[in-house]
């Protein structure tokens, strides 16, 4: 079942000149159900305008993004949105970021024990009532994802949540994405500028290409779960996907 579709769409912004730029051209991308995207590219190339357009925190000039037939016109808790910055609330402990989501819907009366089930799943064990300058990089961006996700949002949207984490907490950080996504059958979408992470995650690659931003390509991802980074499956991947790129840059 497709869930996400983006059709046709351009996205026109203005420079500090007013000068016109082509954030994004004819964007085209239907998401099926479950399924994990990675969208890589150059920076500037607009992956962050597309994310925001699918979250409804921005409108396209033309074309239309939908998630099962129905226009998406403005943000919705069915839609998650995790930031390079996870951006907790720094008066807030662990644990009331975690629930700060669900209290604001549901009251007090949220459902605590869902709480605990992805502090668990996340690793936070025993980092509840910590403050967020008190833990590690990694673990607040596991924070911040386990407050999106228990919000069980039907798609969510990943803005480099890596982007600022050393190699050893980004692999660690993108494993729980992984199992949290296995787990929950969640649709992820998510930009990032690293080739690995991207395959590593995805099971589609869609490679952009900037001014204007277009989609040059979506890739099925041939490998099998368990992901090896080192095999050889993955060393030919990544040669196919990093070849898609650098023809892109050199194409403008
Ligand atoms: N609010 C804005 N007003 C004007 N131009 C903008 C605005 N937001 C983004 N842009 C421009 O749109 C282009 C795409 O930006 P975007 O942040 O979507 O790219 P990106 O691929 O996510 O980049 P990066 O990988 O560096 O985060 C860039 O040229 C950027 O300067």
């Amino acid at each position: 079942m497709v869930q996400l579709a983006i059709k046709d769409v351009d996205r026109v912004l203005h420079d500090n000149n007013g000068q016109k730029i082509n954030v994004l051209k004819d964007i085209n991308l239907k998401v099926g159900s479950g399924e994990f995207i990675s969208i890589i590219g150059p920076s500037g190339c607009g992956k962050t305008t597309l994310l925001r357009l699918i979250s409804g925190l921005d409108t396209p000039e033309n074309g239309q993004v939908s998630v099962d037939g129905k226009l998406i016109t403005e943000p919705d808790v069915s839609r998650g949105y995790v930031f390079q910055h996870g951006s907790l609330f720094p008066w807030e402990t662990i644990r009331e970021n975690i629930s700060s989501g669900l209290k604001a819907i549901h009251g007090h009366d949220y459902d605590h024990e869902l709480v605990d089930q992805y502090i668990d799943l996340m690793g936070l064990k025993g980092f509840e009532s910590a403050y967020p300058h008190q833990v590690s990089g990694g673990m607040a961006q596991r924070a911040a994802l386990a407050r999106s996700i228990v919000l069980k949002p039907e798609l969510l949207l990943l803005d480099e949540p890596m982007g600022a984490l050393d190699a050893f907490t980004r692999a660690d950080v993108q494993d729980v994405i992984q199992k949290v996504w296995k787990q929950t059958k969640t649709t992820m979408i998510l930009v990032t500028h690293d080739i690995d992470e991207a395959i590593y995650l995805g099971t589609q690659i869609v490679v952009m290409t900037p001014r204007p931003g277009k989609i040059k390509e979506i890739v099925d991802n041939p490998l099998d779960f368990p992901r090896n980074r080192t095999s050889d499956e993955f060393l030919n991947f990544r040669r196919e996907i990093q070849d898609k790129l650098n023809f892109g840059v050199n194409e403008t």
